[in-house]
């Protein structure tokens, strides 16, 4: 099979641009005093949703969309790695269940998968201790020496209900940590939790590769953990309003995405057309296909779309790592039954998307690199 990941595209220097999701945060709230600013409490973690999403939740009033109703709880296609490590046929058998769901699903989740438990748990509290400091301090990266356009919080400019994002992130690029000199616990626990987790990926697309007759090899080669990103999210719980959306619907720009996420629950991706909501395994890693690995495996991986429903009572925190090449690499679709997108490098689908949600308000992905139908 032709497919390949090439690495020749020139190197252009363009200025580092960052897609901070960081709203203006408007200064008048009616509720208090027209034309005043608004005082939030200093020491809130919670960022100003409300007055933020004020003007459209006004107009909306607690209205249920559809899609939102009725949603089937599932539990996602479960593989045990162990299978791996046992005979010809054990590992054969997981290889082609991994491939299955990866062409069904576009998810899955695996146990057994080697990262360690007491990794997890430290990256975790850590996790929560980071994102229950004061909103300010967040939004000023106070202390931790990352990148501008780390912290996240809600949609720059929703235009619906649907496109509400009732949460907050950071959002690593892991050359922030793995180059950094200062060491603290925190960072100390972001790269163990993201060297093991690495491993996992590139294992488990490796083996995807193998199965669609692709090219192995690049994804240990080139997929190394400093051009991967680490996305520690929050979902404060939402009382006021029923059916808001944690994280609204999108799918990853990504070859891999691995995310480890509490009990509380509220993944939901969408299957043959109907949300179905994910049973949550805090024992599990959940795996999704990303945009990259749809475009190189020509539409045989599916990248799903998903989201995250608020929790009316309880915050949730999950944590996402995105197994993704440098910017130079080019993703070229395998050419069996004709190649369904165009070759596109890695840094020219990141500046797409950042263009598309600078100026439609939402990301577009694949669909801007599809090739005319004969
Ligand atoms: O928190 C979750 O369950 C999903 C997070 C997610 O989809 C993301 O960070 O891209
Ligand atoms: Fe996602």
């Amino acid at each position: 099979m032709q497919n390949q990941i090439l690495v020749q595209e020139p190197q252009t220097k363009s200025p580092k641009t960052t897609t901070s999701a960081t709203m203006l945060v408007p200064v008048c709230n009616s509720e208090r005093c027209a034309n005043q600013p608004v005082r939030m409490s200093e020491s809130s973690a919670d960022p100003p949703f409300k007055i933020a999403y004020k003007n459209l939740l006004e107009k909306v009033g607690d209205t249920v969309q559809n899609s939102m109703l009725v949603v089937e709880e599932c539990e996602l296609p479960l593989i045990d790695m162990k299978q791996l490590e046992l005979g010809e046929a054990e590992r054969k058998a997981c290889k082609k269940l991994i491939a299955q769901a990866s062409q069904q699903w576009g998810f899955f989740q695996v146990i057994n998968h080697g990262v360690p438990v007491d990794v997890v748990e430290k990256m975790r509290s850590e996790q929560m201790k980071l994102l229950r400091k004061p909103f300010q301090e967040k939004k000023a990266l106070k202390d931790l020496n990352l990148s501008a356009g780390s912290y996240r919080w809600g949609t720059p400019s929703p235009t619906c209900l649907e496109q509400l994002s009732w949460s907050e992130a950071f959002h690593v690029q892991l050359t922030d940590i793995l180059d950094s000199l200062a060491q603290n616990s925190l960072r100390w626990s972001m790269e163990q939790f993201a060297l093991a987790v690495c491993e996992v990926a590139k294992e488990l697309a490796e083996i995807l590769a193998e199965e669609m007759g692709g090219e192995t090899g690049i994804f240990k080669e080139r997929c190394l953990p400093k051009s991967c990103y680490l996305r520690l999210n929050r979902y404060p719980a939402c009382p006021t309003y029923s059916h808001i959306m944690g994280l609204m619907p999108h799918t990853d720009t990504s070859f891999l995405t691995l995310l480890h996420q509490d009990n509380v629950g509220g993944l939901q991706l969408l299957k043959d057309g109907k949300w179905i909501a994910v049973k949550p395994n805090p024992h599990a890693l959940i795996i999704n296909i990303g945009d990259l690995f749809q475009a190189w495996s020509n539409n045989l991986y599916k990248s799903v779309e998903h989201r995250v429903v608020a929790n009316p009572v309880k915050e949730r925190f999950s944590a996402a790592y995105f197994l993704c090449p440098p910017r130079d690499t080019v993703i070229q679709s395998a050419q069996i039954g004709g190649a369904v997108y165009r070759s596109f490098s890695f840094g020219e689908y990141k500046k797409q998307i950042e263009v598309d949600v600078q100026s439609i308000g939402h990301k577009v992905g694949l669909q801007r690199f599809l090739l005319p139908t004969q």
